[in-house]
């Protein structure tokens, strides 16, 4: 069966972090969406995200796309017809609606991922960290959709797997854990 690992969580929980790991270590491939958010330093376009202006983004198919903060971002399916083509297992990362979009159409082939940290505090200091823009920090930690996805949605916990992202190489080993569960299922 063909399984999609979809990663939710807040912003600087380390969504993108995980999906490189599975890249690099099991060649598992990213499904690639799309947003019209100015790119980040470090940011390669068709890799990270395609990159899109207003115009561009309304003429995309989408499997589902969503506001977040105040840019969109979107998914389609082709990118996750060319990951499977590469990969029977693919990851995704996407925020709360998104996941909820993809269970009702994907069911059992979504193995849902929520990343958490115990400590909010260390998200906006990864996120200085990382390089963002300061002014990008402040209203994406004052926007309404940050502070939904800082906890699971209700509706979304029987689904979900919630992982840990306190420590790195604790990640990394339950992370191995994970793959191995779906390679032999
Ligand atoms: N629903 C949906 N959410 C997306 C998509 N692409 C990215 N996101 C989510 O948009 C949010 C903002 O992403 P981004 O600006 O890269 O910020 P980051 O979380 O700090 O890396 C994150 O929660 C992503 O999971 C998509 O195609 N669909
Ligand atoms: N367990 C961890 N401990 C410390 N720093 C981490 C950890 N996981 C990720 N990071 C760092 O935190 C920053 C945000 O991670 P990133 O994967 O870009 O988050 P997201 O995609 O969820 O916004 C990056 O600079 C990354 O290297």
């Amino acid at each position: 069966m063909q399984r999609i690992i979809i990663i939710a969580g807040p912003s600087g929980v380390g969504k993108t972090t995980v999906s490189n790991y599975l890249n690099e270590k099991y060649n598992i491939p990213r499904v690639i969406t799309h947003t019209t958010r100015p790119m980040r330093k470090g940011e390669i376009q068709g890799k990270s995200y395609y990159f899109e202006d207003d115009d561009s983004f309304k003429k995309l198919h989408f499997f589902e796309h969503v506001k977040y903060g105040q840019y969109q971002y979107g998914s389609s399916k082709e990118a996750l017809k060319h990951a499977w083509d590469k990969n029977d297992i693919v990851s995704l990362i996407v925020e709360t609606d998104g996941v909820k979009s993809y269970l009702d159409v994907l069911g059992d082939q979504v193995y849902f991922i929520y990343l958490a940290v115990d400590d909010r505090d260390v998200l906006k200091k990864r996120l200085v960290k990382r390089g963002d823009d300061p002014a990008e920090i402040e209203k994406r930690l004052n926007s309404a959709e940050f502070k939904r996805d800082l906890s699971l949605r209700p509706e979304l916990e029987k689904n979900a797997h919630i992982l840990k992202n306190n420590n790195w190489q604790e990640t990394k080993s339950s992370l191995d854990k994970i793959i191995s569960s779906l390679r032999n299922a």
